[in-house]
């Protein structure tokens, strides 16, 4: 039996659903999603196996012009989604029209590697729409073959997942079959915590914010851990512990279910809040939350 693999890297401005594929795909909840934009702070590696192939997504963060050395060091992992990938996943949504990042938009349309352009949420588009954005986007990305998707309602889908796999080289595995992701088990207790916080937190709040986990011990029946929230100033600390502590408990109390969900056990989740001054502007502090890689 033919066996393939091989890298499959998704990109787009932000928002228009590129966790969302990502997880339709995966079948986990892998990649945090909310409705705001930059959600997404790396590349997450997402792997789907199957008898004879093995899928390996990357997401990255959405396309955006840097304004600050956070969103240096993001536009970095995209620039890098160009150089190891098989297949490169471009993707727009219903209503856009333009990339913002010209420089960005002619490495898609001189792209080597084959590109799929998915439009997605289409379930928002009557009829006319749809067929006047395909027809601009077509023209936009000749060299693209083009598949209006619902990732949401998982429209499709699998019609882009089939031709992933048509597409990847003849190769064997590169991680073993029972793994679905190259992140340690902290990264996702990270991510759960900054889901809630994006979720419940308003305007600058969330992007102030980072999740380190300091503590992931695992025993027989229970998983404790200990995370610290990271605000930039005192105030946002009180913001996010709010009232009697209230704000912050909410947060952990729905971090620690999908937790359990997630690792298939009961989890303990201590967590606290700390000022930790400027991290989104200090190399050295990006570094260390793994986001610089220059
Ligand atoms: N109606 C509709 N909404 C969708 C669809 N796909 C994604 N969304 C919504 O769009 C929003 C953004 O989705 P994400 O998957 O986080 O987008 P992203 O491109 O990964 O965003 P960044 O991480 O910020 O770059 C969420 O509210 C999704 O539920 C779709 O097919 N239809």
């Amino acid at each position: 039996m033919m066996h393939k693999a091989g890298f499959v890297n998704i990109i787009g401005n932000p928002n228009v659903g590129k966790s969302t594929l990502m997880n339709a795909f995966i079948g986990e909840k892998l990649s945090i999603i909310t409705s705001k934009a930059q959600t997404t702070r790396h590349r997450i590696l997402g792997i789907v196996n199957g008898e004879d192939f093995q899928v390996i997504l990357s997401d990255t963060p959405g396309i955006i012009k840097p304004a600050y050395e956070l969103q240096a060091s993001m536009m970095d992992f995209v620039k890098s989604a160009f150089e190891d990938a098989d297949v490169l996943i471009y993707m727009v949504e219903i209503g856009e029209k333009e990339l913002k990042d010209e420089a960005f938009f002619k490495k898609i349309t001189n792209s080597k590697i084959p590109v799929l352009l998915l439009l997605n949420k289409i379930d928002k588009s009557n009829q006319e729409q749809l067929e006047e954005q395909s027809e601009i986007w077509q023209n936009k990305v000749p060299n693209a073959e083009f598949f209006p998707i619902s990732a949401t309602e998982g429209f499709n889908v699998q019609n882009v997942f089939n031709r992933i796999i048509e597409l990847l080289p003849k190769s064997p595995a590169f991680y073993p079959k029972d793994q679905l992701t190259d992140k340690p088990e902290r990264f996702f207790v990270n991510e759960a915590i900054r889901e809630k916080i994006l979720m419940h937190y308003k305007k600058e709040i969330p992007y102030a914010v980072e999740v380190d986990t300091e503590e992931f011990f695992e025993e027989d029946n229970i998983i404790r851990m200990r995370s610290v929230i990271m605000v930039e100033r005192e105030t946002q600390k009180g913001i996010i512990i709010g009232h009697k502590g209230s704000a912050l408990k909410r947060v952990g109390v729905e971090a620690r279910k999908d937790l359990e969900k997630f690792f298939g056990k009961q989890v303990h989740l201590e967590l606290y809040v700390k000022v930790n001054k400027n991290w989104r502007n200090d190399q050295r502090q990006l570094k260390r939350f793994g986001y610089n890689q220059r």
